[in-house]
């Protein structure tokens, strides 16, 4: 089925009140949960589009306000699993464009993406995907005489890396010549329930993202990142000045009231 990617048929009040707020009182948490998704606009709206998850409508929401994506691009995606994020970037960016997920749990990627399976806090984890970005070839959509999967060629990437190891693992001898158009960042660990350490989390993870697009992202590249709120968050966001020309806060109509979770956007790479 062909992606619409399509914000514009949510009605805001459709399929609001499928349960009465008595009956969901009896309910335990899961199926409280199960229940909250039916009834959610967003995650019906992800089914009826082919995406795999309601969280697409963020990244949907981000690109028609900020216009991050143009066919062509190369795409940074972290965290991307189950993969909606991605099936917007891929959507926006063909027919040229070519998008690498990373995750540290394993998933079926989209149709047009790569992937890398490990934790992007490991040092070696991001000298692969490093590696990955440096071959703007690598990845990206063949001509139909030569089709292939687009999927990550662990082999072949795991023997480049250890084969230039010593100068991937200091980014500061890791020149800069990098084609990298847009680096997306939607991970969370599991939240604890403990905003201090949910936040402590979550900024180690956009630290790690924004090192991170410091070393690859060109010049006018964009950066979108998920954070949870909290006390650290003003000076994430000063380091995001200094790196692009505008920062933007958002939190998105498809991001849940309750959670603490925003995002920030920063636009043109200096
Ligand atoms: C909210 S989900 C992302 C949803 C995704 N953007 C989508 O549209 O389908 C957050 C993801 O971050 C991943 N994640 C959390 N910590 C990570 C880490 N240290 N390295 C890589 N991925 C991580 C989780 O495994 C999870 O799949």
């Amino acid at each position: 089925m062909p992606l619409v990617l399509s914000m514009k048929c949510l009605p805001a009040t459709q399929g609001i009140g499928l349960l009465s707020s008595h009956i969901l009182k009896r309910f335990s948490s899961s199926k409280r949960w199960q229940a909250r998704q039916l009834k959610d606009r967003f995650t019906r709206e992800a089914a009826v589009q082919g995406l795999k998850s309601r969280a697409a409508f963020k990244l949907l929401q981000i690109d028609e306000k900020y216009h991050i994506f143009e066919s062509g691009q190369t795409v940074v995606d972290l965290g991307y699993a189950p993969g909606s994020w991605s099936q917007v970037a891929v959507a926006r960016t063909q027919p040229h464009g070519r998008v690498l997920g990373v995750d540290i749990i394993p998933a079926q990627p989209p149709k047009g993406v790569s992937t890398i399976q490990g934790n992007f806090l490991d040092p070696n984890i991001q000298a692969y995907v490093r590696e990955f970005v440096r071959d703007a070839n690598r990845g990206r959509p063949h001509p139909p005489s030569t089709i292939l999967d687009a999927e990550y060629d662990d082999t072949q990437l795991k023997s480049n890396a250890n084969a230039s190891s010593d100068k991937q693992t200091d980014p500061k001898q890791w020149d800069r010549n990098y084609s990298v158009d847009v680096v997306l960042s939607d991970m969370m660990m599991n939240t604890s329930g403990i905003s201090f350490k949910d936040h402590a989390g979550s900024m180690d993870l956009c630290h790690a993202a924004l090192q991170f697009s410091q070393e690859v992202l060109r010049t006018g590249g964009h950066f979108v990142c998920k954070f949870y709120q909290g006390a650290e968050d003003k000076a994430l966001e000063e380091q995001l000045r200094k790196l692009f020309r505008k920062v933007h806060r958002l939190k998105p109509e498809s991001s849940r009231n309750e959670s603490k979770e925003s995002y920030f956007i920063g636009l043109g790479r200096k």
